[in-house]
Order: structure tokens, then sequence, then C-alpha cells
């Protein structure tokens, strides 16, 4: 049994009080904080409920829960509905009890209400945006200035996440409580940046860093006539940009920008809330609201004890929140700055590293005008941890260079300060005998196979395996690479040479071949016949020439011009999608999800087949990714981003693709409005008419500020110390023809390679199955709506019948419906053929079968998707007939049956919103019709929270 080492005893054993610890990676934070969990419940009168214990995703919740369970005395029944859980859950239970009136505290009327769906999917959540902003465009003429300088909306919703992450909201007057001092900026905070930058260097002799860079000042921009020349900007005969240029920069008249986003921003908050959804960052925006104004129900509740694990991840708004919530000085955060990998969804490293002053701003802050933390910021007390449990103490040395390398030949690092913040750690293991290696080579791809070829069971990389030595395997090897493209780049090459890799990067959904077919088919439909019928013809395999003659006389194969026919008849671009993958026989996971996205889009907006081309060809143009994994055999090496390898380990890492241009990754945001702290709200264009020529001019303002504010290339080191202190024993780095910066800088001999990996044959080890499956953790939980019906009531519907008597009547049905030639024997005992062929001759509209069905449904803060097939769908002008085939002899389980007919009544309902729909049991037996009266969301939501115990 493991015993925790003295630093975390300490933890484990003091319980009250402030506590900051900010350890490195293996240091065993998440073992401590939940044993200190433990005690903390082992306590008389401390029960789990008063303990909050707050993470940032489901699987780590999960996690912990199972950690806790095994050192306390509380059983997983208990600890399951404890307030163990990531921040955005927390914030949807709060909101769901008590939420409903929290938008009017902002001044809006429209409420919180048990139909409020949480949109997770960012593309889905775009597409609304969208929709939203181009009704924006058209009601507010005052603002044109500003959409003509917006190109992509979605940068617009980026701002709005930003300021959402910080705690920035707009209300009806204005901006709430002190928001509109973050949109100023921080002059004195940006003065003290805008001074070290402008340090003259050498004593004296050089001139500063930021008169040096200011030289771009005006390459390749065009400002307004009225921007100063680079000579006034940069001083003249001076080392130093002139102190006044600070305030002259940082001082400009925003209130047209701020009044701009306000507008949008609010309306936004409006347009979501009346269209039913919250997006992860309004769901803690509703929720701090509320605990800020509503001051009995904070204090219902707030925790006796509050713990922070992965502290480094954690926004602005979280930060505060967490404060709201502790109703005492019992306060605890966990956490590793040089972790903090995460600034992309808002993650604040500034919190871990400036907590004391943060704790106190913020504490001061909420405090401004009524107490709402009760407690003093202070002592705060730290424990070191210092013991690693993971790497050799060679890596963990070596790790630290990580930190200290430069990112660019421009980038220096201010190597004094970040050495000063690093506690050396120390390590565990048993054996020393760790190899840190590093090359290149013209094919990388080929190079990194040859490599794993060269380790797998060699002595000289062998593993430490329960204190003893072994020759490693496939799976204790992990290549980690910055961006996601490489890895499946080297997931082909694997193929080539059929060695088992596993790649869990997510793939870009839009990029497949069914996305890209589906494309294809609804360009031809919208009339955009070249680019489509290209596309479709040349994945039926026609050559190049034969594509070009089609096009020019426009004889299509007659089989897909009927093809397309069919197409044009049906009207939903689900039902589009649904025929066109059936077609081509894509029936995997990708289908799945595409269909699955689309339809969720489709259930939110009003998506015709034009929206859809463009939804999806903005899919492809971000590279949006879908999480899947695929499936290889348990002896195979992880292919996977950094980002995804945090909080895992392995015996050996390779960190590939330390490339120039790749890591860190070119491109920056280039969005024409933004907000960076401390300068606030900025606008990089802005439109101008002179001289009657109107013109998208650069802001020379704004851009003198982001020369001030130097790249943040410490995130890009970040991620490097997380790659490395991922391995156990060996650590290699792998380059194609351009190394990067840090492989340059970093204390490791690059050897230039020209190996070729040999191809295993077929005969040593099989294919890896490239079977592609959908994980909880980063897409909706998928349910059939079985899973919401009582087994019990089945046992005995089937009497006498079986089920195979029942697919068969199905299949039957189906293929009598479609119209294919089938026999109707006569039989009185069992006429159900019969009377299945009566019911289908009564119907005189379209009749769609075997239809997939999909409801997305949030509970408890988690998409989760009821899917299903509906038996028969008859459309018909003005209504949409739902009839489920049931074989049971009798009706006892018709309430359970009504649970199934709702989620397909839903479904259909937001296909056909404009015709009435109706759901009915069709008993084959008796030919009976029983309609059912369907659920509202909202019971089948609680159906669905009953049902499932957890949902990720
Ligand atoms: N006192 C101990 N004795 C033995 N093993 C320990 C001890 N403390 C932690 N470990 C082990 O060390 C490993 C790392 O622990 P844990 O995941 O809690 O570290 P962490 O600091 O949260 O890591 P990271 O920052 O990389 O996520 C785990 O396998 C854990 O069981």
């Amino acid at each position: 049994m493991t015993s925790p080492n003295n630093q975390q005893q300490e933890l484990i054993e003091h319980t009250d009080g402030l506590y900051l610890v900010d350890a490195g990676a293996g240091t065993g934070k998440t073992f401590t904080i939940t044993r200190r969990y433990a005690n903390i419940v082992g306590q008389d009168g401390v029960e789990p409920d008063d303990v909050l214990l707050l993470t940032f995703t489901n699987n780590a919740a999960g996690e912990m829960r199972d950690r806790i369970v095994s050192h306390c005395e509380y059983g997983m029944r208990t600890l399951r509905d404890a307030p163990i859980q990531t921040f955005h859950s927390l914030c949807h239970d709060i909101l769901e009890k008590h939420g409903v009136d929290a938008p009017t505290h902002l001044g809006i009327e429209d409420r919180i209400t048990d139909s409020t769906r949480l949109i997770t999917d960012e593309l889905v959540e775009e597409a609304l945006f969208k929709e939203y902003y181009d009704q924006f465009v058209d009601t507010h003429p005052e603002y044109t200035d500003y959409f003509r300088i917006i190109s992509n909306p979605s940068e617009l919703l980026g701002v709005i996440r930003q300021l959402t992450a910080k705690g920035v909201f707009p209300d009806e007057d204005g901006w709430y409580r002190n928001g509109e001092q973050s949109l100023d900026g921080d002059f004195e905070a940006f003065k003290s940046i805008f001074d070290s930058y402008n340090e003259p260097r050498n004593d004296g002799r050089k001139q500063s860093k930021l008169r040096q860079k200011l030289r771009q000042f005006g390459k390749n921009k065009c400002y307004l006539p009225n921007a100063p020349p680079k000579s006034e900007i940069r001083g003249s005969r001076t080392k130093q940009i002139p102190t006044e240029v600070a305030q002259r920069v940082f001082d400009t008249d925003r209130s047209g920008l701020k009044s701009f986003i306000h507008d949008l921003y609010y309306e936004y908050l409006e347009f979501a809330l009346q269209r039913n959804y919250l997006n992860f960052g309004f769901l803690q925006l509703f929720a701090f609201v509320l605990l800020c104004e509503d001051h009995r129900l904070r204090d219902e509740i707030a925790f006796e004890y509050v713990m922070i694990d992965e502290f480094q991840d954690s926004s602005e708004i979280q930060f505060k929140l967490a404060l709201l919530l502790s109703s005492t000085k019992n306060f605890c955060v966990v956490g590793d700055w040089k972790q903090s990998i995460y600034s992309f969804q808002y993650a604040a490293v500034e919190n871990i590293i400036e907590f004391k002053t943060r704790l106190e701003s913020f504490i001061d802050e909420l405090n401004d005008e009524y107490e709402r933390v009760s407690f003093d910021p202070s002592p705060i007390q730290t424990i070191e941890l210092e013991e690693n449990y993971r790497s050799t103490q060679e890596i963990l040395e070596f790790s630290e260079n990580g930190l200290l390398v430069s990112a660019t030949s421009r980038d220096d690092v201010d190597t004094v300060t970040v050495r000063d913040q690093i506690v050396p750690l120390s390590s565990n293991s048993t054996y020393e005998q760790s190899r840190i290696e590093a090359f290149h080579a013209e094919d990388e791809h080929e190079a990194i196979l040859a490599q794993i070829q060269e380790i797998v069971n060699n002595d000289q990389y062998a593993v430490e395996d329960d204190g003893s030595l072994r020759p490693p395997t496939y799976e204790d090897i992990a290549v980690l690479t910055r961006t996601r493209d490489f890895g499946r780049e080297l997931q082909r090459a694997t193929n080539e040479y059929r060695l088992p890799v596993a790649y869990e990067g997510g793939i870009e959904l839009f990029h497949t071949n069914q996305a890209k077919l589906l494309l294809a088919w609804l360009r031809i439909l919208e009339g955009d016949t070249d680019r489509g019928w290209a596309a479709v013809l040349e994945q039926a395999g026609y050559l190049l020439d034969e594509i070009a003659h089609i096009l020019e006389t426009e004889s299509y194969p007659t089989e897909m011009g009927s093809f397309k026919k069919s197409l044009d008849s049906l009207e939903t671009v689900g039902a589009i999608a649904r025929r066109i993958f059936s077609k081509y026989g894509y029936t995997g996971e990708i289908a799945d999800v595409l269909l699955q996205t689309i339809q969720s889009v489709h259930n939110e907006t009003m998506l015709t087949r034009g929206d859809l081309i463009r939804f999806i060809e903005r899919g492809i143009e971000n590279g949006s990714i879908h999480e899947v994994n695929v499936n290889a055999d348990t002896d195979s090496v992880t292919v996977q981003t950094i980002h995804a390898a945090k909080g895992l380990e392995y015996p050996i890492v390779i960190i590939a693709n330390m490339n120039s241009g790749r890591f860190p990754p070119r491109g920056g945001n280039s969005s024409p409005i933004s907000y960076q702290d401390p300068v606030g709200l900025r606008q990089r264009k802005q439109f101008a008419e002179i001289d009657r020529l109107a013109h998208i001019y650069d802001d020379w303002q704004t851009d003198v500020l982001n020369h001030c504010l130097p790249r943040e290339y410490d995130e890009e080191r970040r991620l490097l110390y997380v790659a490395i202190t991922r391995a156990e024993s060996h650590v290699l780095f792998s380059a194609g023809e351009n190394p990067n910066t840090f492989l340059e800088e970093l204390p490791v001999e690059v050897e230039s390679v020209e190996a070729e990996p040999t191809e295993v044959g077929m005969d040593e080890r099989e294919e890896a199955p490239l079977e592609v499956s959908v994980p909880d953790s980063a897409d909706p939980d998928r349910q059939s709506p079985h899973s919401i019906m009582r087994d019990d009531v089945f046992d005995e519907i089937t009497e006498g019948m079986g089920t195979a008597f029942g697919d068969m009547i199905h299949d039957f049905a189906e293929a009598y419906a479609k119209g294919e030639e089938v026999s109707v024997p006569v039989n009185e005992e069992t006429p159900d053929k019969a009377n299945v062929v009566s019911l289908i001759d009564s119907l005189n509209g379209e009749l769609i079968t075997e239809e997939n069905a999909y409801l997305p449904i949030d509970v408890n803060g988690s998409q989760v998707t009821i899917s299903g097939i509906i038996d028969l769908v008859h459309v018909l002008p003005d209504r949409i007939e739902i009839i489920d085939y049931k074989t049971d002899r009798g009706r006892h389980a018709e309430s359970e049956y009504r649970k199934q007919l709702s989620v397909y009544y839903h479904v259909l309902e937001s296909v056909y919103p404009d015709r009435e729909i109706t759901a009915a049991i069709y008993y084959t037996a008796t030919g009976e019709i029983a309609e059912i009266d369907p659920l509202t969301k909202g019971e089948l939501r609680s159906t669905l929270q009953n049902t499932t115990t957890q949902i990720a």
C-alpha cells in the first residue's frame, strides 16, 4: 500500500486554512488531494456535502471519486451525489435549482428554464452565432463601420467568450459591476511592461528591444493619414522610444467600440436565452451573477471546505466563483504553473503564479459594496512537493530546459527569473538508465517508425516494471506532437509498414470522405454542378479527362442522375445526408458523428441546403476536430497531442515534429477586434472614407501596443515541459529537415539519420483494425430509447412469439413499404403480415422506413443523444405520422413505449416544424392503432436523469 511522504502527509493533515500547493509533475498532487478529502470527511461533523472538490474534466472528477472511495468510509453511492465535480457541472446544478431568474440581474427578461440546453459543440454554436449576427447586422445600421472590418463573425464570438471567462458581462445599462474597467485596460500595468521593454541595453550603449522592434512600424501597413511618422514614434538620436508614446498609444476613444461590443454581447445573451440555450461560459456567467446578487442563496450554497485540483487551468471567473462558494477560510488550491497549457480555453496562469495578489484583489473586488467573501486573504500556507514518482532524475533535470529554451530566434527568455521559479524535483525511481536522444531526417515519419523498430525489444531502452528492468514493447512508447496533423500523417505512414499504432488525436470531421461526398452532392443539388460532379465522379473512379468530358457535355451517368433526383425529393438535410451515406455504404462512427452534428445544428437553426454547404465549408476551413479513437491492438504505440497527454505517463516518449513553424505553430491572433490584458479592448482595423475613398485601415496605436506586448511563447515552453515530463525512462526528439529553435537550444545532440523502417510481414502481426469510436469525454453520450424504458415490463410481451418473430415482421413491413416484392401468406393465427399490408395500403403519403433519429438532450450539463430507428414515417402535406410496429400480444408495455415514441416525436417535430406530428403504435397482431400522447422534453430529461447514474 502506497503511503504518503512527509510533505504529502502535511497537506493531508492540515485541513483548515488557506493552502497553495504549486508542485511539479508526478509529485502526487492528485494522489494527495484525494486523501486530504478523505481525511476531511472523516472528521466529526463534516459530511461530503460540506466539501467542494473542483476539477476541469468529467474524467478527472470521476477518477478522483474512484480514488477517494478506496480511502474513506463513504461509499460510491454517497460520493456520486457529493460535490466532486467540474466548474461547469457545478454551475449547471446551481442554475437548475435556483437560476430561473438569474438573467434579470443583468436586466434580461428571458428565463433559464428546464428546457434550456447546453451547447457543447463549438461548430453548432458558431452556426447559431452566425444566424444571430446576420440579424444583428440588419437591425443595427449604426455599427456598419464595424461590420465592414469583420470578415468572420466567429472572431467576435471569440471575444465574447474571452470576456465571459474573465467575468466581464454587459447589463442593461452598460457593464456589470466594474466590467468596463477591464475593457479600458490598465495604463499603469501597461506602462510598466512598456518601460521594461524600453530599457536601453548594454549599459545604455544599445537601443532598447522595443525601439529595435519598432523598426517594423508601418511595414506592410496602411494607417490613416493622421498616424505619426516612424521617426516620431521611435524618437531620433536616442536609444529609447520617447516615454510619452506609451500614453499616446494607450489613449484612444473607444466608446464606439465598447458600445458595439456591448450591444452585440447583450443581445446575444438575449438571443441565446430566447433560443433556449447556453454555452459553457454563459453557465458560469449566470451562476456568478446569481451568487453575487443573491446573498441568502450564496450563504445557503457556500461550502465549509473548497479544494481545486489542476488550479493552473482555472480562468479568472472560476477563481472568483470558488471564492464566492467558500464560506470559510478552508480554501486549498493545488496545481503546477509549469503545466498551464490551456490559455485557448481561457485558463489564466496568473491565478497560480500570482496567487496572493489575485486572491487579495479578487476578494477586494467581490466585497466592494457588500461582504461576499468573509475571510482574510492571509496567511497563505504553501507546501512544496518535491519527490517525483514518475521519471528518472536525468529526465527531471532535463525537463527544466524545456522552460528555458527560446521558441524562435528572436524570442529571448528571462532564464534567470524562470530558473528561480522552478523547484527542483528528486526522483524516486530505482534505475537510472535514461536515454535522451534526438534525430532528424529528410523523411521524419519513416525515421520515427525505424526508431520505434529499433527501440522495441532492445535492452538499451529497457524500462522499469515492478522494480525490475525489461525490454520495451510497442505499448511502452508514445509519440507526442504539438499539433494534430502530424499524428494523422504518421498514422498513414504506419499503415504502410503495418506497425501497430493507435492514433488518439481526433479527426478533422469535415476532411473525411463522408463529408466531402456530402458536400459534393449538396453542391450538385444547389446548382454548383461542376465542383460537385467533379468530386462525385472522381470518387467513382473516373479519370480526369473523362470527368472533363462529362462536365463539358453534361452527360452524367444515368444512375447518378436518378440518384440526384431521389435526393431532390427529400425535404430535410438530415434525410439527404442519410440517403447519401446509405448509397455509399458509410455506416461507421464518422457517418454517425456527422449525422449527429448536422442533426443537432439543424435542430437549433433552420438549416437549408445552402446553409449546410457553408457549415461544412467552414468546418473544412477551421479544421474542426472531433475526438475519435482508433482502437488498435493492446500492444501498440500511442500517438497523441501533448494536450491530450497531460496527466498521463509513458515509459518512452518520442516528441515529434520538432520543426520550425510547427512547434510553436505559425500564426497568431489576427482578429480585427480583440481583448488583451492589460490594454483592454482594441481594434486592429478601422473603416474610413477619406476623399471619397473607402478603405479598411490598420490602427497605428493598436499596432504599437502589440509590439510592446511580446508574443507569449511561455505557454509553448510549458507544452514542451509537459511533453518531457510524461516520460518515465527515455525521451527522444525527432525533426524533419528544418528543426525548430527549441531543438537547436536543448542540450541534446541532434543526429542526422537516413533510416528506413522495414515492413512487418502480415504473418508476424495482424493489421490494427481502424475502428473508430467516439469517447464519452468530448462528444455526447449515446443512449438508445430503450435505456429510458423499464425492462421488467417486457418480460412477458413477446410470450409465445419471440424476438425473431418481431424482427421478421419488421423486415417484412419495411420491404412492403418500399414496394419490394414480398409474399403475404394468409395465416389466421398470426395475421400480423396481413394487418401490416392493410395498414400500409391505407397510407397515401410518402413513406420513409427505418429512419435514424437522433435527439440531443441536455442532462445535468452534458449533452446526451438518444438515438433510435423509426419503423415508419408517413409524410403528408400537413401532417407527419410516426408509426412503430409492435408484435406484442397485450398492451401492458404501452407506458414504456410512450417514452420511445416521444423521442421520435421530438426529433420529427424539429425536422418538420410546420406540420402536425402524431406518434402511434401499430399492434400488428390486432391491427389496432394506439396513438400516444408524447412526453415533453423536460419529462424525457427527468427520465434520463433517473436512469443515468453519472453522465460523464
Ligand atoms: N507517496 C507516494 N508513494 C508512491 N507513489 C506515489 C506517491 N504519491 C504519488 N504516487 C504515484 O505517483 C503517480 C503520480 O501521482 P499524481 O497523478 O497524483 O501526480 P500529479 O502531481 O497529479 O501529476 P501531474 O502533475 O503530472 O498530473 C501516481 O501513479 C501516484 O500513485
